[in-house]
């Protein structure tokens, strides 16, 4: 057993069963994510990326398998772990600020301290002047940036991220891929992606764990050359090795694409 390891996942299988049919959605993976590491899954639809994801998060139990985060083993949600999903899901009643310390009123620890380093974090992320805004005054990429405080201001060590950018515009999405990237690295942080898109997956990552639907298996890891990985993700995407990186992992969809969902129906 690796005890450096923020995550271990073992042995996991995760059968979905509805109307007597039964839908493998993971079968036998295994993953060991280390502490500080970025790594996205990556696959076509169906390919179980959010099954994983709500599995590590403690909102589903697998069929078979297990869990470890910092060597606990996970079978409900645990403050360590702190999410970021597609939609910002910010209280529209609330002020900006008051969306970035629900986290930490939740759980009982908002105090001096806390407010101080949520107060560093609105700065950090350019929001500090519309702290007494509500969240339908912010733009989409504003509001992410909202809930990246919001994740952060409880200090989990493992981040999850759900298609974060997927909603945003093209340059909005770019600029927050940055951010986030300077903001985790900065902090040390772990964390774990979900994304269909490959070139988000290349230009954030360390690690690429490639996935494939029917049964949802790991079919391939690419580990992120050197140079691309200590390149913010905007400038990577300069990088020669990244258009080869990309063109090899589109072979592989390719190669996947008459086993996606789709392809099923
Ligand atoms: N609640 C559920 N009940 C039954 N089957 C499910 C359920 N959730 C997911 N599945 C099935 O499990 C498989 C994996 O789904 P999952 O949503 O994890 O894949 P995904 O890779 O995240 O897909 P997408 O990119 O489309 O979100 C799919 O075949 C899906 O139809």
């Amino acid at each position: 057993m690796n005890m450096e390891a923020t995550v271990q996942i073992s042995g996991m299988s995760h059968v979905y069963v509805s109307d007597d049919q039964a839908n493998m959605a993971l079968e036998d993976v295994q993953l060991t994510v280390h502490p500080g590491e970025f790594v996205s899954l990556l696959g076509p639809s169906g390919c179980g990326k959010t099954t994983l994801l709500s599995i590590i998060a403690g909102l589903i139990q697998p069929t078979q398998g297990e869990v470890r985060i910092n060597g606990k083993s996970i079978t409900s949600p645990t403050p360590e772990v702190g999410y970021m999903l597609q939609q910002d899901y910010l209280f529209p009643w609330r002020t900006i600020y008051d969306n970035s310390i629900i986290g930490l009123q939740l759980l009982g620890r908002l105090n001096m301290e806390t407010e101080a380093y949520v107060a560093h974090l609105l700065e950090e992320m350019g929001l500090s002047r519309y702290r007494t805004y509500r969240p339908s005054q912010l733009s989409g990429g504003m509001r992410q940036r909202v809930a990246l405080v919001r994740t952060l201001a409880t200090e989990p060590e493992l981040l999850l991220l759900d298609e974060p950018f997927s909603a945003l515009d093209y340059q909005t999405k770019l600029q927050l891929e940055d951010l986030v990237i300077q903001t985790l690295h900065d902090r040390d942080k772990t964390a774990i992606l979900v994304t269909h898109d490959i070139t988000e997956a290349i230009a954030m990552s360390d690690r690429i764990i490639l996935l494939e639907p029917r049964p949802g298996r790991i079919r391939r890891e690419i580990v992120i050359p050197e140079e691309i990985r200590r390149t913010l993700p905007l400038q990577a995407r300069e990088i020669p090795g990244f258009h080869e990186l990309f063109r090899d992992i589109w072979r592989e969809f390719e190669l996947m694409g008459g086993k996606g969902e789709e392809a099923g129906r």
